[in-house]
């Protein structure tokens, strides 16, 4: 009922849900708390759910919270399609600096579990596109941080098509060797 494909990143995951099609459409059970569990060994409280739409070239992140306030997320696109990206900000990890990244699309039912310590962005794919995930964590907008996209350190290949469209707040962050966890 729920496929996980372990990421190069400890912890990072990709999940699959079981789909249940008929002549109607489609049924699939999108978190279930027990079966994520036992799938990934985490037991993890989502207290929060997020949803974004955006346009095509919208690009939202790298974002994360600091200390106490470190979120771990359960990501999915429930319309259209974007590039998930996860950069490892944990200064202990082997991978530390490291980045993964994902199609996440409403057909191919992909989420992506991104741990805490970690910096999550998206960047949209399609004409329109719809991201829901759940923190485990609430926002606490003092705590919030982030990096460059484009930081060179990271050079994270986005598939940019063209320019991408950011907030005055995103264009604004630091380079990934200036961030505090
Ligand atoms: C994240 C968040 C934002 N807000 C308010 C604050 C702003 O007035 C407005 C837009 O916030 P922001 O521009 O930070 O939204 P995104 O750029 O989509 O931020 C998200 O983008 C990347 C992909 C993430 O992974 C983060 O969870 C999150 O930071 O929503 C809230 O009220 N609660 C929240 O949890």
């Amino acid at each position: 009922m729920l496929d996980i494909v372990h990421t190069q990143l400890e912890g990072c995951f990709v999940l699959t849900t079981k789909v249940f099609k008929d002549n109607r459409g489609w049924f699939s059970e999108s978190y279930h708390q027990n079966r994520f569990e036992k799938a990934t060994g985490y037991k993890v409280d989502f207290v929060q759910d997020n949803e974004s739409y955006s346009t095509e070239g919208v690009l939202r992140g790298l974002h994360f919270q600091k200390g106490e306030y470190a979120q771990a997320k359960l990501v999915r696109a429930v319309y259209g399609k974007v590039l998930d990206v996860v950069v490892d900000c944990r200064k202990n990890s082997p991978t530390f600096g490291q980045y993964f990244s994902e199609i996440l699309t409403s057909e191919n039912r992909k989420q992506l579990f991104v741990p805490k310590g970690f910096a999550h962005g998206f960047y949209t794919l399609s004409k329109e596109a719809i991201v829901q995930y759940k923190c485990d964590n609430y926002y606490h907008k003092e705590a919030e941080s982030g990096i460059i996209y484009n930081d060179p350190e990271l050079a994270i290949d986005w598939q940019l098509n063209g320019r991408p469209v950011l907030s005055e707040k995103d264009l604004q962050l630091p380079r990934f060797k200036d961030i505090e966890i």
